[in-house]
């Protein structure tokens, strides 16, 4: 997952491959809840890993209910039987609505019944998520409900300790025209009191949002309750429903995260030699309602073959076709097809989406606005949105080949690319899906950068949303941004390249560490690293050989040679004696030559080391050179190595590194010296707090990213 303020999408051109997707929030948070309600254990595989599943969890677990991890993404939740084993508690629930609806409902019925007492709250965006509709139900069942702020919205507080009859004769009504949450949650907690008679719940206005409640009637069925449905008027439980546990059972990918990777396989390029996205985990046999978004992906032109468990989707028409659609049946997968409709022939209506109104966020404001940021004519309305992509029908997403006006080059601030989209700061307000679906505004035809705002906040349903996203996605390598940072030993490279790429989400190059490489295998291998031997050719020769066939693996933090950890034998100043030797040779600095290309990888890269800005990426956007005096160098490199326990004599170390700086800028092969366009950063009295942020203050006065 990026945790970073804000993560830039370098122009995207193609795409292909397999995916297999998270699993559905929906169904997670359903079944954990009626897992835990159940009568004996239950095993939960391929359970979604995010924010608004843990909230679950947590909540749960402050219940009293065992839960016990055994996997990746598997739980084994001991089942209560609608007992509580807690009577007072007070839940977080951030802001998951698919955990706040349900436990209000399933906490306040046993609360009254058994007498207890819970609070239930959220961050602020849930306090004004409205409630009041399920606590008119609850109250209408004889339930103590009360809002402690505002009149219905949460924070709650349910049950008042007491016992209390529930009032189950009489239907109870509930409205369905704000959210279908509030039956899912009747729904989900009614069986636990159908004890002595049938409980009936009539709609009290018309419902939208069916398919959801159409999960929630199979889920319960996985749970021994069947519930008769009239119409989508009234829902019987019948006397004597309680739920067991089905033993095991699987949660479906999620099928609004599919809608992302469904509209990338009909907006993006196949990449050669792929056949479009394959989508693993979801077919069109799904349970959930927005697997339906399939057929408003096809309207709009995505050519899809579904099996039962997978999806295959590859460009059909392009552009795209403009459609106006009544998306009631898909509420937030349809949110994608507003970013498909920017690669639309003509204007898109999205219609009957009021509900958007009171998600994560005002979606249709949010939606909107970001659409106009990236150049959209947009017109919204209390239950609609209509979009008109920028300045007419678009041409189509990059190809591939060379890129526009330097590709990594940077562009203009506030630059007006071709066909009129505009390089935009995309606003994500803490809402998974706005930062999902503007990612695909990246293979905009103008081929401008997208910046997304807060990237963690898809950590609600897809933790690791831009790295799937990357790992299908290709473009010109000459597109993928590189910040190079050269400059002699001790100046601090290594510091600063790891903490610009951790602040950027990019990947990181220590190419020095493929030279010392060498110089560990070689010396494991008993090949002699003195540079009297290395002038043989013969022995350059057998050096270069050594390096072309280096087995070398990298694990955050950790580097492997041979499959042995040699992390910190790397580190040794003996180490960085043999690179300096063993670097001067041609041979070796051509055989690293692939394997440091390959680092630039989506969505950039910052790579250190003597040569990055005038040898291995010499048309990196931000070159650096940094240097500090020799004496201070020498005195970082001493506190550092006395700080790991390591000895060494300070006029040694300023000797070696004097020698080590003269051999790396007079070799013949790739000197060490600043590139033409390199800008200096002498941080002999900057401290690395400093340093990085200059360097981050080039690179931001570089992009053209508007601040808004
Ligand atoms: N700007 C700085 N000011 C003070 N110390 C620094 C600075 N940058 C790096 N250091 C320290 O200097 C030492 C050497 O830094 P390192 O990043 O290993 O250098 P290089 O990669 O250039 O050899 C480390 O202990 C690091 O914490
Ligand atoms: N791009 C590079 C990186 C390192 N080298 C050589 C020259 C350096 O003295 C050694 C070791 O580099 P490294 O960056 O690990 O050394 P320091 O951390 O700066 O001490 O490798 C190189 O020739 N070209």
């Amino acid at each position: 997952m990026y945790s970073i303020p804000s993560l830039d999408l370098p122009p995207l051109a193609t795409a292909g491959g397999r995916v297999r997707l998270p699993g559905s929030k929906s169904i997670s948070n359903r079944v954990l809840l009626l897992a835990a309600l159940s009568e004996g254990p239950t095993q939960v595989d391929d359970l979604l890993d995010s924010d608004d599943t843990r909230v679950m969890l947590d909540a749960l677990r402050a219940l009293g209910c065992q839960i016990d991890t055994t996997g990746p993404q598997s739980v084994r939740v001991q089942g209560m039987g609608g007992r509580l084993a807690v009577r007072e508690a007070a839940l977080f629930l951030g802001n998951a609505g698919t955990a706040m609806r349900p436990l209000t409902a399933a906490l306040a019925l046993m609360a009254t019944a058994q007498g207890a007492r819970f609070e239930l709250s959220g961050v602020p965006r849930m306090h004004e998520r409205p409630i009041g509709d399920l606590v008119d139900a609850l109250r209408q069942l004889g339930c103590p409900v009360q809002c402690l702020h505002n009149e219905g919205y949460p924070p709650l507080r349910i049950g008042d300790g007491q016992v209390h009859p529930l009032r189950l004769d009489a239907p109870i009504r509930v409205r369905g025209d704000v959210s279908s949450q509030f039956l899912t949650a009747l729904l989900l907690a009614l069986p636990l009191v159908a004890q002595h008679g049938d409980v009936v719940i009539e709609m009290a206005t018309e419902l939208i949002s069916k398919p959801y409640i159409e999960i929630t009637l199979n889920l319960l069925e996985r749970f021994g309750v069947r519930v008769q449905r009239d119409g989508w008027d009234r829902f019987t439980i019948a006397r004597g429903s309680r739920y067991t546990s089905p033993g095991r059972i699987a949660v479906e990918a999620d099928a609004s995260s599919a809608s992302y990777f469904i509209a990338l396989g009909a907006i993006a390029a196949p990449t050669p030699g792929t056949d479009g996205i394959a989508i693993d985990g979801i077919g069109l046999s799904s349970i959930q309602g927005d697997i339906r978004f399939v057929e408003a992906a096809r309207l709009m032109g995505a050519d899809i073959v579904g099996e039962d468990n997978a999806l295959r989707v590859r460009r059909g028409a392009w552009p795209l076709k403009a459609i106006d659609l009544d998306c009631n049946h898909i509420p937030d997968a349809a949110m994608t097809l507003a970013v498909m409709a920017l690669y639309a022939d003509g204007t898109t209506t999205l219609r009957n989406i009021a509900s958007w109104r009171v998600k994560e966020t005002d979606r249709i404001a949010a939606m909107a606005t970001e659409c106009r940021q990236l150049g959209a004519t947009v017109e919204e309305g209390a239950d609609f949105i209509r979009i008109t992509p920028p300045r007419g029908p678009a041409a189509g997403p990059p190809q591939g080949g060379t890129a526009p006006s330097g590709g990594s080059e940077p562009h203009e601030v506030g630059s007006v690319g071709a066909h009129g989209w505009r390089q935009a700061t995309i606003h994500t307000y803490d809402d998974h899906r706005v930062a999902m679906c503007f990612s695909l505004a990246a293979f905009n035809p103008a081929q401008l950068p997208v910046r997304i705002d807060d990237p963690k906040c898809v950590g609600k349903t897809f933790p690791d949303y831009f790295e799937t996203l990357f790992s299908v996605c290709r473009t010109p390598a000459e597109r993928i941004p590189v910040i190079c940072i050269d400059g002699p030993t001790a100046s601090g490279k290594g510091t600063l390249a790891a903490e610009v790429a951790s602040t950027l989400g990019y990947h990181l190059l220590d190419s020095g560490a493929l030279y010392r490489l060498v110089g560990l295998a070689a010396e494991r291998e008993g090949l002699s690293t003195t540079e009297a031997d290395l002038r043989d050719p013969a022995h350059a020769e057998r050096m270069g050989e050594l390096a072309a066939r280096l087995d070398v693996r990298f694990t955050p933090g950790k580097t492997w040679l041979e499959g042995e950890d040699v992390t910190e034998a790397l580190r040794a100043e003996a180490a960085g004696m043999a690179a300096s030797r063993v670097s001067a040779v041609p041979q070796v600095r051509a055989a690293l030559l692939d394997l440091q290309l390959n680092f630039r990888h989506l969505p950039g890269l910052v790579a250190d080391g003597r040569d990055m800005g005038t040898v291995i990426f010499p048309g990196a956007p931000l070159k650096v050179y940094l240097t500090a005096s020799a004496e201070q160098r020498a005195l970082r490199r001493h506190k550092q190595l006395i700080s790991k326990g390591i000895p060494a004599i300070l006029a040694d170390l300023l000797a070696d590194l004097q020698a080590r700086d003269a051999r790396d800028m007079n070799r013949t092969h790739a000197p060490l010296k600043p590139a033409e366009d390199a800008v200096l950063l002498d941080n002999s009295h900057l401290d690395i707090e400093q340093s990085v942020a200059r360097v981050l203050d080039w690179w931001h006065g570089k992009q053209a990213f508007p601040v808004r």
